[in-house]
This record gives C-alpha cells, sequence and structure tokens, in this order.
C-alpha cells in the first residue's frame, strides 16, 4: 500500500528518467562492465562520457524498486530474493542468532547493487588502510577521486572543505530528522569519555563519535546508478542490459575478449569485447565469475571439470568485519513513534520524519582497540546502533528488531565492529553449474587478535549503555 503512495510521487518515482533496459546487446562494445552496483554504475557512468567508446553494463538483477528509497526502510529488502542474493555462510561457530542457518550477507542484485540496500553513511578508509594496497593506491592517490565523486551539501556548517567537495553528482549529507533519543545517546557516549566529532572522513580527527553523513538527498536514499547512470541514460553510446546474469569470462591467449550470461529468458548470450571486460560483481560475485572463467585454485576447478586458465589463489582472502551485538531494551523514553498516517504524511509532504532516516543507525563511531597502533591514526573499532526505524514492523513500531517483539518496551542494538580483522576466510565452488552459488567460509574468529578486539569493543559500548544518562532509558542487557 505504501508502495502505491510513493509511486505517485515524481521525485521518488522519477518515471520519466528510469534507466531502460535494452531488449538486445549488439555483438561488441568497447567495455563491457559486469554488475551495475556500487562500482559498477559509476565505472559505466564515466566510461560513456567518452563518446567515441560504446559501453556495455550488465546487470544480474532487475531495476530499483520505489521502497527503496525512503531511508527508514533500509532492512526492508534484505532477504528478498528479487533484490538481495539472501547468501549465507557456511554454517560455523558463529553467528549463533540466526539458528543454524550461517550468517547473513545480504548483497543487492538489482541496479544500483548494494548502494540500494546498505546503510547510506558516507565512509572512506582512513589513510593508513591504504599504505598496504601499494603506492598506485594510496589515500593522497585516490583523493581526487572522492572529490570528484561527492556532493557535499554541508561544507562549512558540518564538514571543512579539506577533504571534501561539493561538485561531485553523489549527494552528501547528514538526514533531516534524527529521533530525540539519538541526542540522549550522544549524551551517554560523552559521559563515557568519547569524543564526539564532526567528521570521520577527516583523517586527523580519526576516533569519536558522530551524526553520520549520508548519500541522501530530499529525504530520500541516494544510489549511485541514481547519481551517475540516469543523467547519462539517453546516451546512444551507453547499453544497460539488465536480468542478464554473467558466468563466464571468455579469455583468448590470457586476453579477456568478452563474456556469456544468461538472459531474462535463460538463453546463453555472448558479447565482446574489443578493449575491456571489467568485472565490478563485488566482493563475493566478481570470484565466482572468474571461477567460472577457468581462473583459480587448480585443484578445486578440476574436481568441477572447469578447464584451468590460469591456477591462481582466487577467493583465499576473505575477510569481514566481525563484531558483537548487545542487545537493549528502552523503558523510559518518550520517542514511541509508530509508522502510521501522520508519519507517511509527513514524508509524503514534506519527505521529513522518520520516514526521511535510518533511526538511530545514523549514528556512528571509531574507536582504538588494545591492539590498534594509535601512532597510525588508524581506528580498528567501529560502533553501529539499530532502532527507531519506521519501517514495516510486525506492529508498526519504530524500532521493533526483525525478531520479537519486546512488551516491555523498545528495543535496539548496539555493535561493535572489527575494522582490521586478521582471520582469513575461502570462498569455495559448489557446483559446476554457475547459477549456484558458491560456499563461504569466514573463518571467523581463527585468529586470536579479532576475539581481543571484538572484546575491546564490547567494554567501550558497556561504557556507554552503563553511563548515568542510559540507566535512565535503559533496563539491562536481554539475556
Ligand atoms: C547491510 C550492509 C550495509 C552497508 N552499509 C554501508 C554504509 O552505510 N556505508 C558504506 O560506505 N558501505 C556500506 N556497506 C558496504 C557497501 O555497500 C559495499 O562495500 C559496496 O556496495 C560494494 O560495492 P560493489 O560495487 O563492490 O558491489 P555491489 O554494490 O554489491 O554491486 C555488485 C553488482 O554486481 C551484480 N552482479 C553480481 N553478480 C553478477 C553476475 N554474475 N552477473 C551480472 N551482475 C552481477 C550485483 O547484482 C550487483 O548489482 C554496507 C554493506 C551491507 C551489506
Amino acid at each position: 500500500m505504501l508502495e502505491a503512495y510513493l509511486k505517485g510521487r515524481c521525485d521518488i518515482a522519477t518515471p520519466c528518467s528510469r534507466v531502460d533496459s535494452v531488449k538486445e546487446t549488439d555483438e561488441v562494445y568497447d567495455f563491457i562492465v559486469v554488475g551495475a552496483g556500487t562500482a559498477g554504475s559509476i565505472v559505466a557512468g564515466r566510461l560513456s562520457e567518452m563518446k567515441n567508446y560504446k559501453v556495455l553494463l550488465l546487470e544480474a538483477g532487475g531495476p530499483e524498486p520505489i521502497g527503496s528509497r525512503p531511508p527508514s526502510f533500509y532492512r526492508n529488502f534484505w532477504s528478498n530474493k528479487d533484490i538481495d542474493w539472501s547468501f549465507r555462510t557456511v554454517p560455523g561457530k558463529y553467528c549463533l542468532d540466526q539458528g543454524d542457518k550461517g550468517c547473513m550477507w545480504p548483497r543487492g542484485k538489482v541496479l544500483g547493487g548494494t548502494s540500494v540496500l546498505n546503510g547510506m553513511m558516507y565512509h572512506r578508509g582512513h589513510a593508513a588502510d591504504y599504505v598496504t594496497w601499494g603506492k598506485d593506491w594510496s589515500w593522497e592517490k585516490n583523493l581526487p577521486y572522492f572529490l570528484k565523486t561527492e556532493g557535499n551539501r554541508e561544507i562549512g556548517t558540518v564538514v571543512k572543505d579539506d577533504y571534501h567537495s561539493d561538485s561531485g553528482p553523489l549527494p552528501v549529507q547528514r538526514f533531516r530528522y534524527q529521533p530525540p533519543f539519538l541526542h540522549d545517546l550522544l549524551r551517554a557516549i560523552e559521559e563515557a569519555g568519547i569524543p564526539i566529532v564532526d567528521d570521520l572522513v577527516d583523517p586527523t580527527t580519526p576516533e569519536g563519535f558522530t551524526i553520520t553523513q549520508m548519500f541522501t538527498e530530499n529525504g530520500q536514499r541516494y544510489t549511485t546508478a541514481r547519481a551517475f547512470l540516469k543523467p547519462r541514460r539517453e546516451r546512444p553510446n551507453l547499453h544497460v542490459k539488465l536480468h542478464a546474469h554473467v558466468f563466464k569470462v571468455l579469455i583468448e591467449n590470457n586476453v579477456a575478449r568478452g563474456v556469456q550470461y544468461y538472459d531474462e529468458k535463460g538463453q546463453v548470450q555472448t558479447v565482446f569485447a574489443a578493449k575491456e571486460v571489467i568485472l565490478s560483481a563485488g566482493a563475493l560475485n566478481s570470484p565466482h565469475i572468474l571461477f567460472h572463467s577457468g581462473i583459480g585454485p587448480r585443484r578445486m576447478l578440476e574436481k568441477h571439470g572447469i578447464s584451468v586458465v590460469a591456477d591462481l589463489p582466487v577467493g583465499q582472502n576473505l575477510r569481514n568485519h566481525v563484531g558483537i551485538t548487545l542487545y537493549l531494551t528502552l523503558t523510559k523514553t518518550g520517542n514511541r513513534e509508530v509508522l502510521d498516517w501522520s508519519v507517511l504524511t509527513e514524508y509524503l509532504l514534506k519527505r521529513d520524519g522518520p520516514m526521511s532516516s535510518t533511526g538511530i543507525t545514523q549514528l556512528s563511531g571509531q574507536l582504538y582497540s588494545s591492539l590498534a597502533n594509535k601512532s597510525l591514526n588508524q581506528p580498528d573499532l567501529q560502533f553501529f546502533f539499530n532502532g527507531f526505524y519506521a519501517e514495516c514492523s510486525q506492529t508498526g513500531r519504530i524500532g521493533e528488531p526483525v525478531g520479537n517483539c519486546s512488551v516491555k518496551g523498545i528495543n535496539m542494538s548496539v555493535n561493535a565492529v572489527a575494522l582490521l580483522p586478521r582471520s582469513v576466510g575461502y570462498i569455495m565452488l559448489n557446483s559446476s553449474d554457475p547459477l549456484v552459488p558458491p560456499l563461504f567460509y569466514p573463518e571467523y574468529f581463527s585468529h586470536p587478535d579479532d576475539m581481543v578486539m571484538v572484546k575491546d569493543g564490547a567494554n567501550h559500548a558497556h561504557s556507554i549503555i552503563k553511563s548515568d544518562v542510559s540507566i535512565e532509558f535503559i533496563v539491562p542487557l536481554n539475556e
């Protein structure tokens, strides 16, 4: 029903500026970009600026759903197989709150990719994160490109212009609406002795908590597809093909010559690249395509009957931000708005109110664990909060978690996450059928340092929820 209301708003539904899918692809393009996600939308959009290049962008998913525009619905599409690849890891000792199904790893299968269902926070890596990437990928070399993408609306008010730009196509700013409880949380953080800062992107203030700037404009999510493809959708040299599941890069004499994909009818199509094939199918799917192209560990490929083109350790350096979640119940807060007609009306008329934000998730922080090297200015812990979402929950109450609903008050949670995990997992082929997802082995906590970092993170989170300010609102931890 909500979607029907949203469809009637031109700036949300954008009926005249949708990115159309071509019916059939041509035989040859200069560049073929695989995956129209966060990265692929930018790469294809930028390449098409050169009029003499013919660019094809292939995406396994369909168009961006209108319902993904209100920021408060950001979790609503997780596990929806039309939009999310709905990956799960191989079950292990961790993610026990998710039963024996393994850990949930949402990944966008849609134009815009994971920028359609992520938390929208505008983050960059810290300068020190790039040191191990080699000199061509240093933070200084990346900075001009960060600036080229960013359209910051709050330079001079929230952030300084030293590391920000206002001229890029991707709008960046804080949400218009913050639940009043978010300011109570900020007071609790301050009382715990943790700095409150304006800008965690500024490498000179790496530590602290802030109300994060977001990819948002006019109360809506702004995906990279919207920023980089929509304005270029009428260029004759850019073709976008949706529902195109790429399964193989064609390689001849060690050169990528083209790709093969299944179209919407399940037919195999072949398309060639005169210059380059660019794989931007995400950290989990790009290795899978390489496996089926004959690039990966020899033994695994041969086991599945795939001819080996290059014996390489693809999929062998799988790292993920592992963390812990503390669940809490708020008993006293006056913030008990529900997703009701007045909240919807406020959004439809003004693009403001609880639907225009992600509740307390817009608050985030970075701190050092006992293992961090402070002289590098490289915090290794990040903190997120969950709650106060005006979303379609069971009861409509803001802040209701996906799981059981509390009868005592409003549920919220705090996550402490290790940003520089040492545990290394791997991705393995599960079948010779490219439509069968691979197996993900995250190997969480196989390195003992990760447990130290996560425990330090839990202690920081505890210091916030034990503050006098918090105790006013929060009853003790759920079992
Ligand atoms: C729940 C969640 C919350 C997050 N929150 C934030 C945040 O607040 N801020 C932030 O900066 N980052 C956040 N991230 C991380 C960020 O979203 C990702 O790092 C980023 O989107 C990855 O971009 P990508 O282009 O590599 O992959 P994706 O954006 O996932 O794009 C890959 C694209 O390739 C397509 N594709 C895959 N396989 C094929 C195939 N075989 N054929 C054709 N197409 C294919 C996919 O459908 C998808 O569209 C979050 C991530 C998650 C999962």
